[in-house]
């Protein structure tokens, strides 16, 4: 096994950059560096030196004892002041070092995987951690971090597990008279998980919008004053502005946090129709991405009618507030009056959805319990055949079994590893 090194925080100039190795050469690769290996979990001042003896830093060391650290190897980590020239000093007398490598990214994440340490689930929650921008995503992520998702196939596991058992016994004794009928209760556990992958599978697709961002997008007639609006709420120009009609047209997207939700707004070509080619291609795209994105905020000018039909939650508003006198319900981009009504509207709905997030929040994690629930509904129907069909019952648990397996990393862990880590930071 190698042992690997890389830069744990943010490249470029900060306060203290982290360096840190792992792997069964780590101590000695401290040894050399500062002189002695300390104790582990202290965290010591040293003068770190290359192999001439040369100053590199005075550095934080903190040494982690193998089976006890994040990657459950030996692991050292300096402490550095945290200039490029210091950093790339270090890395550069690190790489030095016989059965030292540059560590890919996420392998650290990976090694604790490979020991136990860390489960599939966890490992994605951990990546979705790093990513975390908003509140909603640093909580989400966080749970699923701390096994969430993990103690759940465990429980649908044991439950499972169980219902095989039954089932088994039925077989085995085929021939004998089974003292107890045990299909009632094998049928009651199936139902049981069958119910809670049937919720999780409907509360994923919030998880899923948790880690990518809800979409919001803002429609309505030209010059309504949609892209005035899109850059109050942006707090910069992110979109031309101008008294003509039809002066947006391609879709404009702006990512904020929106009281601690992940946004993306959406301005749009204003909608009508028109003889103009390319502004009717601006106005199909506006249709098109208002009807899949999760809220529409229509703006509607006074007297008129929104120009799509809105759904349940849409909100609609009147335009250009300041040209109304006092009417409930209408907003201004230009003066901002009604702006941060429309900030805990919009925050509002989307928690309601937040609120019904399971513990699902990738689209593998969706389809895995697809397979599980297809599984099941086989075995159900299998079950009120009676007795005879036990055996393929059975196999069909076993199947649902192997898919909640596969959420967890019990089985098939390679195929997707190299997809998660892709998307993890250097030195994580
Ligand atoms: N400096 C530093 N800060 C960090 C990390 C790190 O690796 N280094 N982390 C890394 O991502 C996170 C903390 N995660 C960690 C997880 C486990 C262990 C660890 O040593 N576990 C041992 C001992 C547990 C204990 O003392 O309770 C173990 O599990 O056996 C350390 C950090 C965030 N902050
Ligand atoms: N009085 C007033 N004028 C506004 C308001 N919002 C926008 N305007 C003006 O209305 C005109 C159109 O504004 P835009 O934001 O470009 O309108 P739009 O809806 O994006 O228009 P299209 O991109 O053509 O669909 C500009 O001259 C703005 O300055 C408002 O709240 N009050
Ligand atoms: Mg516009």
């Amino acid at each position: 096994m190698d042992t690997v090194y890389a830069l744990a925080t943010a490249q470029g100039k900060a306060g203290v950059a982290v360096v840190r190795v792992s792997g069964p050469r780590a101590f000695d690769a401290c040894l050399r560096i500062c002189g002695d290996v300390p104790e582990p979990r202290n965290s010591v001042l040293r003068v770190l030196r290359d192999g001439q003896g040369a100053q590199l830093d005075q550095a934080l060391v903190l040494t982690f004892a193998e089976k006890q650290s994040f990657t459950g190897e030996e692991t050292v980590e300096f402490h550095l002041h945290g200039s490029v020239a210091v950093v790339a000093a270090v890395l550069d007398v690190l790489g030095g070092i016989d059965g030292l490598r540059l560590a890919e990214p996420g392998e650290f994440t990976r090694r604790a995987l490979e020991n136990g340490r860390l489960d599939l689930a966890r490992v994605e929650g951990l990546a979705d951690l790093i990513d975390a921008e908003t509140e909603a995503q640093r909580k989400q992520a966080l749970r699923v971090f701390s096994g969430a998702l993990g103690g759940k196939c465990e429980a649908w596991r044991g439950l499972l597990l169980r219902a095989v058992a039954l089932l088994e016994a039925t077989i085995d004794f085929a021939d004998e008279e089974v003292p107890v009928d045990v299909s009632f209760e094998v049928t009651a556990l199936v139902r049981e998980v069958t119910e809670a992958l049937e919720r999780e599978i409907a509360g994923s697709w919030v998880g899923e919008r948790i880690r990518s961002g809800f979409e919001v997008a803002i429609i309505g007639a030209p010059n309504v004053g949609k892209s005035t609006l899109l850059n109050s709420l942006a707090g910069r120009e992110a979109a031309i502005t101008s008294e003509y009609a039809g002066t947006t047209r391609d879709v404009i997207e702006v990512r904020m946090d929106l009281a601690g939700l992940p946004v993306t707004l959406l301005d749009t070509a204003g909608l009508r129709e028109t003889v103009d080619a390319v502004e009717s291609i601006g106005i199909a795209r506006a249709r098109a991405r208002a009807d899949a994105a999760d809220l529409r905020v229509f703006l509607v000018e006074a007297g008129e009618k929104p120009e799509m039909d809105p759904r349940e939650d849409d909100i609609i508003l009147w335009a250009k507030a300041d040209l109304l006198g006092r009417v409930e319900n209408a907003i201004s981009g230009k003066t901002g009056a009604g702006v941060s009504e429309l900030v805990a509207r919009i925050g509002q709905v989307l928690s309601k959805r937040v609120a019904g997030a399971g513990i699902a929040t990738r689209a593998r994690h969706r389809q895995a319990m697809e397979r599980g629930l297809g599984a099941l509904q086989a075995a159900l129907e299998l079950l009120s055949y009676g007795e005879a069909s036990a055996e393929v019952a059975a196999e069909e648990l076993r199947v649902a079994i192997r898919a909640l397996d596969s959420l967890v990393g019990r089985i098939d862990v390679e195929m997707v590893l190299d997809e998660i880590f892709a998307s993890f930071c250097l030195g994580k």
